[in-house]
């Protein structure tokens, strides 16, 4: 008998129709996903990045919009703004759009970041480090008055683990990865695996020469603050992607084009 799934049955599925159909969903998803990625990126460099200002530049996907933004902003009203990397691909950004290039050390008082995360639960507890910069961007971020979140609709969350299922990016010294594995599964459960790299063999390496864990929580009702002091408290711990009572307000760009907003001061 033949199994339903063979690569015949498939083969006959997938006619050239319903190829173009499926090809044609996803890029409709796709082009909906970056839609909502560019509305909530927009309206948070309107709302937020003023003239004579030091701007905190995030990294990822959603972040490459609001750098367009500004650039835009800049050249049309002259804005005067530094802006502080929290990435390789932050400076890359800050430099390709002819923005100005500002450190911590000459700025270290940042008026507003704004940042993409990975996941946002009801109490603005944010998932961030996808992409693995979750250092660098809460350095930049807890040397600044406000953090601001922009991302699209898939990162809207009642609880942490909801919609995001890689788990919370933990960077560590690469020689204690093993130990900080087993620490943090006997005291909080859940799995952990060491991120690999995708054009390279072997693990990802920080912009900061470290590795990181993916932490797949397996209690979504865990004390998040908590979570995070105890993590921390392991040697060789560098940083979590735990962003706890750190955002200010939340923009989740909708696939239609409108924007939702979350303000912590509506929650605390
Ligand atoms: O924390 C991050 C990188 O370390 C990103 O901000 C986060 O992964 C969201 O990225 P994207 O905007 O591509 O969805």
């Amino acid at each position: 008998m033949q199994p339903l799934y063979s690569v015949r049955n498939l083969y006959n599925f997938v006619t050239s129709e319903n190829l173009r159909s499926i090809v044609n969903y996803c890029t409709k998803v796709k082009m909906s996903l970056e839609q909502a990625k560019q509305v909530a990126a927009y309206r948070a460099v309107d709302e937020y990045v003023k003239n004579n200002s030091i701007f905190g530049v995030g990294s990822g996907s959603t972040v490459v919009y609001a750098v367009q933004r500004l650039s835009e902003r800049v050249e049309t009203e002259n804005l005067q703004v530094i802006c502080i990397p929290s990435s390789f691909q932050a400076k890359q950004l800050i430099i390709k759009h002819n923005l100005v290039l500002g450190e911590l050390d000459t700025n270290p008082d940042i008026d507003v970041t704004i940042d993409g995360a990975d996941e946002v639960d009801n109490n603005m507890t944010l998932i961030k480090g996808g992409g693995g910069c979750l250092l660098q961007e809460k350095i930049v971020a807890s040397c600044s008055k406000k953090l601001i979140v922009i991302a699209d609709y898939t990162k809207d969350s009642k609880k942490l683990g909801d919609h995001y299922k890689k788990g919370v990016p933990i960077e560590v010294i690469p020689m204690a990865y093993v130990p900080i594995k087993n620490k943090i599964t006997s005291m909080f459960g859940g799995e952990i695996k060491l991120r690999n790299a995708v054009a390279k063999a072997g693990p990802v390496v920080t912009d900061n020469g470290n590795f990181i864990l993916d932490w797949m929580f397996s209690n979504q009702d865990l004390d998040w603050e908590k979570v995070n002091e105890s993590i921390k408290m392991i040697p060789g711990v560098v940083e979590t992607g735990l962003f706890v009572k750190m955002c200010e307000k939340a923009y989740f760009g909708q696939p239609e084009g409108t924007v939702v907003e979350r303000s912590a001061s509506i929650i605390n």
